[in-house]
């Protein structure tokens, strides 16, 4: 049984967070900065109100004192209404500024969960298009956590102003004020309508943002930059870029225009609601019931309170379909505090002394056949044995198996006796793949990368001399800054190197960490025939002192193995030394003749 991962397939629909589970989020991310940006809207939304309340206060005082010199009371209200404006001004200000830092925290916050998922995941979820949904959807969730850290204390000042106002409405003409609440419910519904069919549309179509955004990496990328333009590809994939982005945008202006008619309805809805307030206003004004100051107070209060429910309204819908994806980011980051530390926390593996496959059978999640079906082996400390086969026969899949990296669905892989899954291998396994990492740190990092470099002076001996081993030490002398040159044509100063110079340097890589197994996949496929003949010598001196495993589709190499292992179609079909399977006559004989065959 392979272990429950990340994702075991597309949600159907998005999820639901509660405003508060979000805004809890926001805070714990925003820290002080979050409440810093609370308190200014707080501030300012108030102030906005005791503005009014202190301008209708000034407006009866003047009326009073109509042609004689003003009294204190009228100065105290006018110096009252200044320093409001001037701290509202200021709090908008440094509202501004804390704003800013808020959001890069919360981005900073959303990144590092994404970032610890994929570097803590398991290597099955990459072969897992709902593990990269998750991802792509995750990433948005910083774009989503700031629109709520916009749109959130935006709705709390609005409501804070209307709170306000209806307390100026109330005082004046409470009979007016069930209307002017009502004003903004049609917003209200429509906008929270439409975040909700936004946020539907958004979940699904993932998969084909995903297809988008490879798009662009592939061509923003050094590597197939070449290839990419000798087969002209430029303008097919431009052409397809357009094509899911335009289908993007067409689905988009079709969910806005089934929502226009709504739209309409609200917006009549708002019109009748303010024409029976402002007609009620007149009509209360005839009757003696309210002054012209009351009714004028009233009238700007309910003209600003409509248009702060409508503010509410809008932001509503936009927190409605980004408390989804934050909804759905939360269930992430409860994925992701179920995952170990990248296997850290499991006892640490001693040196090989024997590696056990026991019946293996795995097929990949997509699959519909086995990549290995019932493969057994042993292999001892001081083994090299290598692994051949025809393309596709299972041979990368099984030394991954070998590695712990991917669990078998029936069988083991038994390092020491002791299922290799529940171990941490740490500098006790070192391995070469064919797609092995070509980092952006200098030459020096390059090697000593993942490996506790040591901290007692001789490091950089040790790097050059696993350089020296792996034949990578020359050509790094020759680079313009030698073991400090960044290796990365794509940064300042940096420089490439050629693939079969960077496949030695990923073997420098293995002997720095001087592992107890070494598994090499396609050690010499980019290597020169001097630099093939070295590594073939390198290998022979690794024997002994650890085991290997050499996956080659050179015979060469091959041959210099204790034991040789050949798969056909995931099966484990014959093992033996050269001599023996060449006297067995059977398909290393065959391919091994072919191979002969072809230098004669
Ligand atoms: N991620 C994957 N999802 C589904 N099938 C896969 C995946 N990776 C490999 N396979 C399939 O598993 C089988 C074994 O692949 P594997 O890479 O182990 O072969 P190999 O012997 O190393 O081939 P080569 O000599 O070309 O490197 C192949 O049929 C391949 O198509």
């Amino acid at each position: 049984m392979t272990a429950p991962g990340p994702d075991d397939g597309p949600a159907e629909a998005p999820p639901r967070a509660s405003l508060w589970q979000v805004v809890g989020l926001v805070a714990r991310a925003g820290g002080p900065s979050f409440y810093g940006v609370l308190a200014t809207m707080c501030a300012t939304g108030l102030g906005l109100a005791a503005v009014l309340v202190l301008g209708r206060g000034l407006a009866a005082e003047l009326a009073r004192h109509q042609g004689r010199p003003a009294s204190l009371s009228v100065w105290v209200l006018l110096a009252g209404v200044i320093l409001l404006v001037s701290v509202i001004a200021f709090g908008r200000m440094v509202g501004g500024g804390l704003h800013r830092l808020l959001t890069e925290r919360v981005i900073r916050w959303c990144e590092e969960q994404i970032t610890l998922l994929s570097a803590r995941s398991d290597l099955i979820e990459f072969d897992s298009p709902a593990f990269h949904d998750r991802l792509v959807r995750a990433r948005r969730a910083s774009t989503s956590a700031l629109q709520i850290t916009l749109a959130v204390p935006r709705v709390i000042a609005s409501a804070l102003t209307v709170a306000g106002l209806v307390v100026a409405v109330a005082l004046t003409a409470p009979v007016l004020l069930p209307v002017a609440l009502l004003s903004g419910l049609p917003v209200l519904l429509t906008g929270r309508a439409l975040g909700e069919r936004l946020l539907t549309f958004t979940w699904g179509h993932t998969p084909s943002d995903r297809e988008r955004q490879y798009i662009e990496n592939i061509l923003e990328a050094r590597d197939q930059a070449a290839e990419i333009r000798v087969f002209g590809v430029q303008e097919f994939l431009a052409d397809r870029w357009r094509y899911l982005y335009d289908e993007r945008i067409a689905e988009i202006a079709a969910l806005v225009r089934g929502f226009l008619r709504r739209a309409v309805v609200a917006a009549l809805g708002v019109a009748v609601s303010l024409t029976v307030l402002l007609v009620s206003l007149a009509w209360l004004l005839a009757r003696g019931h309210v002054d012209l100051l009351a009714a004028a107070t009233v009238g700007i209060s309910v003209l600003v309170l409509s248009n702060q429910s409508q503010t509410i309204a809008a932001n509503a819908g936009a927190l409605r379909e980004h408390s989804g994806q934050m909804a759905d980011f939360l269930e992430t980051m409860r994925l992701l505090e179920t995952l170990p530390g990248g296997g850290r926390d499991a006892p640490a593996a001693g040196p090989l002394h024997r590696l056990e496959a026991d019946h293996l059978t795995f097929r990949y999640p997509a699959a519909d056949r086995p990549a290995l079906r019932d493969v057994t082996f042993a292999l001892d400390g001081d083994e090299m044995v290598a692994i051949v086969g025809h393309n596709g026969s299972g041979k990368t899949t099984l030394a991954k198996l070998l590695c712990g990296l991917y669990a078998a669905q029936s069988g083991e892989v038994r390092w020491n006796g002791r299922p290799v899954q529940g171990q941490h291998l740490g500098n006790e396994i070192g391995a070469v793949f064919q797609s092995f990492a070509r980092y952006w740190f200098s030459a020096a990092d390059n090697i000593r990368v993942g490996a506790a470099p040591d901290t007692d002076g001789t490091d950089l001996a040790r790097v050059r001399a696993a350089a020296r081993e792996a034949e990578a030490d020359a050509f790094i002398e020759q680079l313009p800054r030698g073991y400090d040159t960044l290796l990365a044509a794509e940064l300042a100063g940096g420089v490439d190197l050629s693939v079969g110079q960077w496949q030695r340097l990923a073997i420098a890589r293995v002997l720095y960490r001087d592992p107890s197994l070494v598994v090499l996949d396609e050690p010499t496929a980019s290597l020169d025939a001097e630099a093939e003949a070295k590594m073939f010598a390198t290998l022979s001196r690794m024997r002994g002192r650890r085991a290997v495993v050499v996956i080659s589709h050179r015979f060469s190499t091959v041959r210099a193995a204790d034991r040789i292992l050949v798969l056909e179609h995931g099966q484990l079909t014959e093992q033996g030394t050269h001599e023996e399977l060449m006297a067995a006559r059977g398909t290393y004989a065959r391919m091994y003749s072919q191979q002969a065959s072809a230098y004669v």
